[in-house]
């Protein structure tokens, strides 16, 4: 049977998308608006600005792909859809960093996750970081309205076996356990979504509010990136931008963009970084700093019977028995979750080389992962990483310290405890110098004596956020509450870089409820200024 594919047959009805790679001369596209990037911040604004009658143009670096192309293959998805083919670093490697780059950004492969903002989180930032009207109950209609147009429901099927050893180890310790809200329709558990979505189920930007964008008129330009806002005074007047080829190298061509409003979608890492490039105001020396991972720590466990971690929604529940432990500012808090287990992402995520790579690898189908998600830029002593530009594009400089170091011990140590709650036979901390532990008393002390250190320790992140951050005083953010640049009256973010602190949750709800939000205020701005 085959699968409808709403991208062929919305070219096919006439979209408007340009393929850059096609373009050989230099060209000026113009519109009321023009956002940089078409993930979850880009996404949503575009859907609700061109609902509001503006003329909207989307400018993406990365290809449009779609279920035609998304094959369930590591080796092609990767390379296609990720930046840097999945294996983005840190600046000194110790941190392996995911982020999408294509037509729906992350969305197009993010693992479907969908949890409104913690309210420690909206409350450590009206408190501390002067963000204004960001309340739960301010937001409860823009998560109501996101949740509507995303099907975000909770996931009644059965947990495939990696959830359900989480949900064991929870139930046998007595510990807080969730059953995760997926933003999908129609899914067939298949376990692939960060592969892009074979047959459309989840509800990324690629087949919801960027389709709905176009189908008004939108346009979509893709393999185009955005190199530099052109700005005089309080205004941008233009952004510049290159075409890039099939194989995502600039042709040489270049594209101007004008527009009444500007927005910026490029997502945290890239936001900071293309302001930075463009020399935008900035004396408090705000932009690129304070950008936050999540840094994620991996626990291995050999189960007797299969686990089968690549089979089954990746992600259905979550344990947040130590994400808050004492308030926001005390230590540095981890939330508990499973990762889809396929072999090149684990195998790339897990220990040694040779012979000792290849006995874990030949118990991939017994493998059990659990993550602590760790939650960084609440703690005096955790101020995240800092985006630096480099000749040719940039860096995220992360120094890992003690602080978190000490949360990535305590880490450990509950996930080692709750795998053998679950029933594991061995528990495998990933971080080299310990070998596999055979009972929780044993890896109590194994924990507690082991050295962790970068590159020693394996962290991760699918969670980019931050370096731009919002707040009403501009001491402390670059953007207003709304979005809003404090120094350009035509420039706004909307994308996970305007958090002030990490979310100690997974973003993408919080990004498209505030986006929602921030782009109805904009839309009524605008159209109230024609
Ligand atoms: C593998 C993976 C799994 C994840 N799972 C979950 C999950 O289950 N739940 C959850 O809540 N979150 C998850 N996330 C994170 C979530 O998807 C992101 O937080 C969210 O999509 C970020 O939205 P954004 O708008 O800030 O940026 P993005 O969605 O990353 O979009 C930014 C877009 O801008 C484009 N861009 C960048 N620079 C330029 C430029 N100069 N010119 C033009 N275009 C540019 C990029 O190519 C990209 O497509 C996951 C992420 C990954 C990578």
């Amino acid at each position: 049977m085959a699968i409808p594919d709403p991208i062929v047959e919305g070219l096919a009805s006439g979209w408007h998308h340009i393929d850059g790679s096609h373009l050989d001369a230099p060209t000026t596209l113009e519109a009321d608006v023009v956002i940089v990037g078409s993930g979850a911040g880009g996404g949503v604004a575009a859907e609700i600005l061109t609902q509001a009658g503006l003329s909207v143009i989307i400018i993406e670096a990365g290809p449009l792909k779609s279920s035609e192309s998304f094959n369930m293959e590591e080796r092609r998805a990767y390379p296609n859809l990720y930046q840097q083919a999945a294996s983005m670093k840190t600046k000194d490697k110790a941190i392996g960093i995911f982020q999408g780059r294509a037509v729906g950004g992350s969305t197009t492969i993010n693992w479907t996750t969908s949890i409104r903002t913690p309210d420690e989180a909206l409350r450590f930032w009206g408190a501390e970081k002067s963000v204004s009207g960001l309340t739960s109950d301010i937001l409860a209609p823009w998560f109501e309205r996101m949740e509507r147009r995303l099907n975000i429901t909770e996931w009644s099927i059965e947990p495939n076996n990696n959830n359900l050893a989480l949900k064991r180890g929870c139930e046998a310790l007595g510990w807080q356990h969730t059953v995760i809200k997926r933003n999908v329709a129609g899914c067939w558990n298949t376990g692939y979504c960060g592969m892009g979505c074979p047959v459309n189920a989840k509800q990324s930007m690629l087949v919801t509010t960027i389709p709905a964008a176009l189908s008004q008129g939108a346009t979509l330009v893709s393999r185009v990136k955005v190199t530099k806002i052109e700005h005089h005074k309080q205004q941008v007047f233009a952004l510049k931008a290159q075409v890039l080829n099939d194989s995502l190298m600039p042709t040489g061509v270049e594209v101007l963009f004008k527009a009444k409003h500007y927005i910026l979608s490029a997502g945290a890492i890239h936001t900071p970084t293309l302001m930075l490039r463009s020399k935008l105001p900035d004396p408090y020396q705000l932009i690129g700093k304070r950008t936050f991972l999540h840094p994620t720590l991996l626990s291995g466990a050999v189960f007797n019977d299969a686990i089968n971690g690549h089979s089954g929604a990746p992600q259905s529940i979550y344990s947040d028995q130590f994400v808050w432990p004492n308030g926001a500012s005390g230590e540095l808090g981890y939330k508990l979750e499973v990762p889809p287990i396929h072999p090149v992402l684990i195998a790339s995520k897990t220990l040694g080389y040779g012979q000792s790579h290849a006995q874990l690898m030949a118990q991939f189908n017994q493998l059990q992962v659990t993550i602590a998600l760790v939650r960084d830029g609440y703690h005096n002593d955790s101020q995240g990483g800092q985006v630096q530009l480099t000749d040719n594009g940039f860096n995220l400089d992360y120094p890992l310290n003690d602080v978190f170091w000490g949360a990535a011990r305590r880490a450990f140590a509950s996930m080692a405890e709750l795998q053998f709650a679950a029933g594991a036979k061995q528990v495998l901390p990933m971080s080299e110098g310990v070998g596999p532990l055979s009972s929780w008393a044993e890896a109590k002390q194994a924990i507690a004596e082991m050295t962790l250190a970068p590159l020693k320790t394996i962290v991760a992140s699918a969670h980019v956020m931050g370096g731009c951050p919002m707040g009403e005083d501009p001491a402390m953010a670059m953007v207003n509450s709304q979005g809003q640049s404090h120094y350009f009256d035509n420039l706004s973010v909307m994308d996970g870089s305007i958090f002030p602190t990490s979310l100690g949750a997974n973003p993408q709800l919080s990004i498209y409820a505030i986006t929602a939000k921030n782009a109805t205020a904009l839309a009524q701005r605008l159209t109230s200024a024609q």
